[in-house]
């Protein structure tokens, strides 16, 4: 079992830790190019005690993307499916996930699915509140449950920097406000999605969450039904199609299994009624996921044989 091997998963990351030199770290966000490219952690979650930990396990990082799968939970629980898949999408792009196209050539000017930073904007403007601090303190409550962890705070250096700098989100957000996907205010709903994406965890404390939605949004140890069961299948079901972005295709051929990629370099995985996996490096490929985290989870899957397929 994955748990007893520690020796192996120790050879696994540092083979891995080589594709880091290969990769390089998200600039567009200026707080997110202080990172070391050459960090590589991983963190197994089996439901029990503590099952494995390897590399630079200490380092936290900001979820980005990966937050998009827990905006969607909370959206979903909120406002229920016909809602939600009203104003966004359940098809993948094959475009980067700040690309603009579809939004305009699609009709209805709707995002395609809520992975892409358009369909993000969109989800994360129908979480239930009356301020901006309601709605993230939400969240992070639904994180402070999924993990375990209620430390889990925003890394207001990131969520700031990001702002600054979220002119292509703005133009998306103006898009859609304009389409009616939404009636916020752009500027307040920026604000939100900054701070989401800004959340600042562990590989361990994603180790988790990727384990709950593995466990059909079951807590194994609290027995909590933490996410609805159709819910929970709807999240995996999207990191299977679109949670690569626009790799999301090679990934289900080379790796198989759900998964979930932000740009600070993290990937949360989860193997259907199996182990969470949570996984940091924040060296890059060209279409945003951690170069030596997917080479990780690949060797992982063949080693394994945790392909869902
Ligand atoms: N791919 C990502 O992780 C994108 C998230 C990032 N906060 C953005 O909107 O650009």
């Amino acid at each position: 079992m994955i748990c007893n091997d520690k020796d192996i998963l120790h050879v696994m990351i540092e083979e891995a830790r080589t594709y880091t030199q290969g990769g390089e770290v998200a600039k567009y966000i200026p707080a997110l190019a202080e990172a070391d490219p050459s960090v590589l952690s991983l963190a197994i979650y089996d439901g029990g005690g503590p099952c494995a930990a390897v590399g630079n396990t200490d380092e936290t990082f900001t979820l980005q993307s990966i937050s998009k799968v827990l905006s969607l939970a909370l959206a979903l629980m909120d406002r229920g499916e016909d809602e939600v898949f009203s104003r966004v999408g359940m098809e993948p792009t094959g475009d980067p996930f700040n690309s603009i196209i579809k939004l305009e050539t699609n009709r209805p000017n709707k995002p395609l699915n809520p992975m892409i930073n358009a369909g993000a904007l969109a989800v994360t403007s129908m979480i239930s509140g009356s301020s901006t601090e309601e709605k993230l303190g939400r969240l992070l409550t639904f994180i402070h449950e999924l993990t375990g962890n209620p430390e889990i705070r925003y890394d207001e250096h990131v969520a700031k920097s990001e702002l600054r700098t979220a002119d292509l989100n703005r133009s998306l957000a103006y898009f859609m406000r304009q389409h009616n996907v939404f009636e916020d205010e752009v500027e307040d709903l920026l604000d939100l999605y900054t701070k989401q994406c800004a959340i600042e965890v562990s590989c361990e404390d994603l180790a988790k969450i990727g384990y709950v939605i593995a466990n059909e949004g079951k807590h194994v140890q609290s027995k909590r039904q933490i996410i609805p069961l159709h819910i929970a299948r709807i999240l995996k079901t999207f990191m299977v199609t679109c949670g690569m972005y626009n790799a999301s295709g090679e990934f289900a051929i080379r790796v198989g299994i759900p998964a979930k990629s932000g740009v600070s370099g993290g990937i949360m995985a989860s193997i259907p009624h199996g182990i969470g996996i949570g996984i940091y490096g924040p060296a890059l490929d060209d279409k945003g996921n951690s170069v030596a985290g997917m080479k990780l989870l690949e060797a992982l899957s063949h080693r394994y044989d945790l392909s869902i397929f």
